[in-house]
């Protein structure tokens, strides 16, 4: 480790911030580390007491149900307001967050995640800001179940079409239909609405419709264009308007090798220089940004619209510290604490290295922060926030933050969350996935939970989801900010996609988040089927759903399950599980398509995990199943998962032998320790595992 002003910092992290992050930063290299030595100093102890209280506030909630506290909403409110869990409600307000990017505080679309260790996948995402329809609708099962690929399938192709028209018809009408047009040009004269059409492009017209863009691509000498008689090749939609890079949930990050990592790829995309070759069908192939893109109004006059998604960063939340820096006491740093700072450091580089790559046009940075319990903590990120804007000479409030609405304290107390942030807040997310982690942690010993299949039709999620988007509202989030719905975690149900994430905006939500470019591209359609401004008028008069709906945990209400319906639950936990671990554990993946039981890829991260986990802990601790139950059902999905992962090569079995390797210990222990992990999370026992494998490997090596 290397000095600097008293902390102790793993030497790859001295050189990769003194050799490219700070270089042409205007940070000087000194008062960075002064200010980093200074802020730790200051923030370090009570970042540890937040999560001091976060177990003392459980250990109150713990006690209650064991001592048969009553459940009810309205009792639960009486108990939490009592122990401090709940906090007064803050009088009305609005927030003010300043200058914010029009594609948060005023558009409506998708918002595409990605973890931020792929840089691959990460310059898809930058370039998922437009997306082509065709190639969505035809390449999954969206119209069609998945095709034979060799090939252009007619019946395929021609389906994707009449779905396309069916959409321009929808969106940008004319006089007849898109389906009759054979002059695109001269049915744009046709237009119901003639300010759609915004100009041209070498490839084609644009439109805009509900505020998103959409290309209309003419080429005859194109496969597709000269087979249709209007000359269309393509409809390209304007899809990812943001994208979150992800640190947290979605990667496996546990030293300073894997931190810098993240944060190199975080500095390529803000100084435009990333990209990526890689083999892909027996070529290789490098990906790198994209630009923007040209166009020529009618009048003549020249414009330019974005080429990129606009970025946000996800932090890691107050929960871990890093081996990467240890402060002057030989304590770890809170991880939190230097990804607020490394991060925002790089963000505050954009435009100065490559202006036409930039990725905003105010200069706000754009942070998400997940995992907040409570307003006390979203507080102290904004301490947190301004202490960075001040060692790196920002203005204040530069550094806008995103809320994830992920824990039951901070949802129990939205509106004060919000308020504690409420001059950078520029998003409020239900992060339903840690949330229902969450939900059955806190209530962990008020008795067994419903199935996990069953715990998306309780009442408190409900009340969640209805509250997220009353509140935001309630305090102005219309034109401000995003209101945000959750994850679609199953990447390859497009047409079960389709069919039911148009609720998102239907419910008010000026975005949802989506697994992959295609998803954004599809999940675009439903922004120009529903109109958000629109929805947000309509539900702004209604009343928040009570807080004691939102209080009441999902026990079930008899234990009656037959033995094969908890012979199922069990398996299918312990399979997403030990699907999601080994990769984890073993090769460093924190997000993966994980085949569930019935061989269909589901998203797996740290939150579904948690799910996971926290259920069979809950059935354990409540008898509904025995330790020996569950040490079966893992022997028996250990089986399936590594038949279903029998051609990786790099995959090591769990089955037989196996079971003493980390991965499979991982597992079992998430689960037998599961009751006592803070909060639930699984971060601890990852991290412990990983490390210890990479250090079982390095000394071997
Ligand atoms: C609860 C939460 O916190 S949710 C937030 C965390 N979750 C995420 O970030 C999920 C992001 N999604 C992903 O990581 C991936 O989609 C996975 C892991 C779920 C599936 O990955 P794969 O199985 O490799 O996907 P699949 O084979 O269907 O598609 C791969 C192609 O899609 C692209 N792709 C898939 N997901 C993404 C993404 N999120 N961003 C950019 N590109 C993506 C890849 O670049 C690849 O294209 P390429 O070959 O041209 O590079
Ligand atoms: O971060 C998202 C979630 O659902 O959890
Ligand atoms: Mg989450």
């Amino acid at each position: 480790m290397i000095d600097r002003h008293g902390l102790s910092v793993a030497p790859a992290l001295v050189r990769f911030l003194e050799e490219r992050a700070l270089p042409g930063s205007g940070v000087d290299i000194n008062r960075f580390w002064a200010g980093m030595a200074d802020v730790l100093a200051r923030f370090a102890a009570e970042n540890a007491a937040l999560l001091a209280r976060r177990d003392a506030l459980q250990a109150r909630i713990d006690d209650w149900y064991r001592a048969g506290g009553a459940q009810d909403g309205a009792a639960q409110r009486a108990f939490l307001t009592e122990i401090g869990y709940l906090t007064p409600e803050p009088e009305p307000f609005t927030i003010a967050p300043g200058s914010v990017d029009d594609e948060v505080a005023r558009l409506a679309g998708p918002q595409l995640v990605v973890p931020m260790l792929n840089a691959r996948f990460l310059l898809n995402a930058a370039n998922a800001r437009w997306g082509s329809l065709y190639d969505a609708l035809y390449g999954t099962d969206a119209i069609l179940p998945p095709g034979d690929t060799r090939g252009y399938d007619m019946e395929r192709g021609e389906a994707v079409i009449r779905w396309a028209r069916d959409f321009l018809d929808d969106t940008l009408p004319i006089a007849g239909s898109w389906h009759d047009v054979t002059d695109v040009e001269a049915a744009v004269a046709t237009l119901r609405d003639p300010d759609a059409f915004l100009g041209r492009s070498e490839t084609g017209l644009l439109f805009r419709h509900h505020g998103l863009h959409i290309e209309i691509v003419v080429d005859r000498s194109h496969p597709i264009g000269r087979t249709d008689r209007a000359g269309i090749a393509d409809i390209s939609l304007e899809s990812a308007l943001t994208t979150i890079c992800d640190l947290e949930d979605s990667v496996a990050a546990v030293d300073a090798e894997d931190k810098i990592a993240g944060y190199a790829n975080w500095l390529g995309l803000i100084d435009g220089t990333l990209s990526a070759s890689f083999d892909k069908g027996g070529r290789t192939q490098t990906r790198t940004l994209a630009e923007d893109r040209h166009y020529t109004a009618p009048d003549g006059t020249a414009f330019t619209l974005p080429g990129r998604s606009l970025l946000f960063v996800r932090n890691v939340g107050h929960l871990m510290t890093t081996p990467a820096i240890r402060m002057p006491d030989g304590r770890e740093a809170p991880e939190g604490i230097v990804d607020a700072i490394v991060t925002s450091l790089i963000a505050q580089r954009d435009g100065r290295d490559r202006e036409p790559m930039r990725n905003g046009r105010t200069g706000s940075i754009y942070i998400v922060k997940p995992k907040m319990h409570g307003p006390e903590e979203a507080d102290f990120a904004n301490r947190l926030f301004d202490a960075v804007e001040d060692m790196l000479g920002l203005t204040r409030h530069r550094i806008k933050i995103g809320v994830m609405d992920e824990e039951r304290r901070t949802s129990a107390n939205l509106a004060a969350c919000i308020h504690a942030v409420k001059d950078r807040i520029v998003f409020i997310n239900t992060g339903f996935l840690d949330r229902t982690g969450d939900e059955i942690h806190t209530a962990m010993h008020a008795g067994p939970m419903v199935r996990k299949a069953d715990m998306k039709a309780s009442d408190w999620i409900a009340a969640y989801e209805d509250r997220n988007v009353q509140i935001g509202l309630a305090c102005g989030f219309a034109g401000r900010a995003q209101i945000g719905k959750g994850m679609w975690a199953a990447p390859d149900r497009m047409a079960d996609m389709l069919a039911q994430k148009g609720a998102h905006p239907m419910a008010g939500a000026s975005t949802a988040w989506v697994p992959s470019p295609t998803a954004a591209t599809l999940h675009a359609t439903h922004y120009h089927r529903i109109d958000v401004a629109a929805r947000q008028r309509a539900r702004a008069s209604e009343a928040v759903a009570p807080l004691e709906r939102l209080l009441t945990p999902p026990v079930a209400a008899s234990r009656d399950w037959s033995e094969a319906e908890i012979r199922v639950e069990l398996d299918n936990n312990a399979q997403g599980l030990l699907g999601y671990v080994v990769r984890w554990i073993d090769q460093g993946i924190g997000c993966s398509k994980v085949p569930d039981i019935h061989d269909v890829g589901l998203m797996e991260d740290r939150a579904t995990l948690r799910i996971s986990a926290q259920h069979m802990a809950n059935w354990l601790l409540h008898g509904v199943v025995t330790a020996e139950e569950i040490d079966a059902a893992l022997t028996r999905m250990a089986a399936k998962v590594d038949a279903q992962n029998g051609d990786d090569p790099l995959y090591r079995p769990m089955s037989g032998s196996g079971r003493d390797g980390l991965a499979f210990q991982a597992a079992r222990a998430l689960i037998f320790e599961g009751a006592v992990q803070p909060n639930g999370y699984t971060e601890p026992l990852l991290h412990r595992y990983r490390l210890s494998g990479k250090t079982d490997r390095r000394d071997a090596a």
